[in-house]
């Protein structure tokens, strides 16, 4: 656990950039820090590795005062991502990946290996090893990122708007892509983002901070949406914030109708389309018992009869279920 107590930034010219900080961030989870531009985020983030040194208060992990030892040893045990990915330019990909592990003198063979192994474990070809960071897309630059600071195996991952500087849908694959490896790996991860959205897919616990370095909040994402502590958190939040906290409701209780002689499907029983006046219309998403009433929602609006169609793992159709179906499963 990260423990921030009463934790202060003020810079010299007097801005006070965290204000009497106080939260605790589990282990092994992700915890994202969310909130307008200049309220503190980075300064906050920062401090946890002593890049930024606090002004007062205390900040542990695992109850030891960050403050006791030296900042190079703790960063050594500390993973930093930015945005950008701030790759070194003149060192190829599996260069810049075994940069710590160099530092920390491991042998070469071993070195490369671990290297080569995560390049894979985030998604990169590993035909992509001797390129030179400008002959990737920003994508793959931020993958190489990520893999540079899980090198040395740190408990701990710093990311500071990793994802900001690539298009919506990289952007969207990123994300999955570390969901998908924290399953793996299980870090206390510390993500810094200033869009809501990105905050509450991430986010195990998410902080929301105010301009002058104030947490105004610090829930898990559904608490965020169904309960905002003020103001402020409401208005941060979005007017949409109903929709969005559907992420959080199972479809699993969702009463389906009999699949009806209308679906068209093949002879696995997966569906691919309705039948509807002599054509054959597309079907629209599918969801599955364990998605989301978003989900669900998603799968009766881009169906062209109203209709969503939940599949079973196979991707065999079980029923539909239609507006009046979801409207009655949203109002319990
Ligand atoms: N070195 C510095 N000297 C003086 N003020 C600073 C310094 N660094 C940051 N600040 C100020 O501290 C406040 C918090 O900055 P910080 O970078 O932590 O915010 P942020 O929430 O990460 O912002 P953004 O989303 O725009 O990156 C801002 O008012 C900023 O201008």
């Amino acid at each position: 656990m990260i423990e921030f107590e009463d934790v202060t930034k003020q810079y010299p010219d007097g801005t006070m950039a965290v204000d009497s900080l106080s939260l605790r961030i589990p282990s092994n989870e992700i915890t994202v820090f969310v909130g307008p531009s200049g309220c503190g985020k980075t300064t906050s983030l920062r401090m946890i590795n002593r890049t930024i040194e606090r002004t007062s208060g205390r900040i542990s992990i695992d109850g030891d005062d960050i403050n006791a030892g030296d900042p190079v040893s703790l960063r050594r045990g500390i993973g930093y991502v930015i945005q950008h990915a701030g790759l070194f330019p003149h060192k190829t990909v599996v260069d810049n990946v075994a940069t710590v592990p160099k530092l920390l003198g491991w042998d070469k063979r071993k070195t490369r290996a671990t290297a080569m192994e995560l390049l894979e474990r985030v998604g990169l070809d590993p035909k992509l090893a001797e390129r030179y960071p400008a002959q990737l897309s920003g994508g793959q630059q931020q993958r190489v990122g990520v893999a540079r600071a899980l090198a040395a195996d740190p408990k701990i991952m710093l990311m500071d708007e990793p994802f900001s500087a690539v298009d919506p849908i990289v952007r969207h694959q990123l994300q999955e892509e570390l969901l998908r490896l924290q399953r793996d790996i299980g870090k206390t991860i510390v993500f810094v983002t200033h869009d809501i959205d990105e905050a509450i897919k991430l986010g195990d616990n998410v902080a929301v901070l105010k301009v002058g370095g104030k947490l105004a909040q610090f829930a898990p994402p559904a608490e965020l949406l169904a309960h905002p502590a003020d103001e402020f958190v409401e208005s941060f939040v979005g007017q949409d914030r109903g929709y969005r906290a559907l992420t959080f409701r199972e479809a699993e209780g969702l009463e389906l109708a009999p699949v009806p002689a209308e679906l068209v499907v093949d002879d696995a029983g997966k569906p691919t389309g309705w039948q509807h006046n002599g054509e054959v219309l597309p079907l629209g998403a599918v969801f599955r018992r364990g998605d989301s009433l978003r989900a669900a929602l998603d799968a009766v609006l881009t169906s062209p009869i109203g209709q969503g169609v939940c599949v079973d793992e196979s991707g065999k159709a079980l029923g539909t279920i239609d507006q009046a179906g979801l409207a009655g499963a949203l109002r319990s």
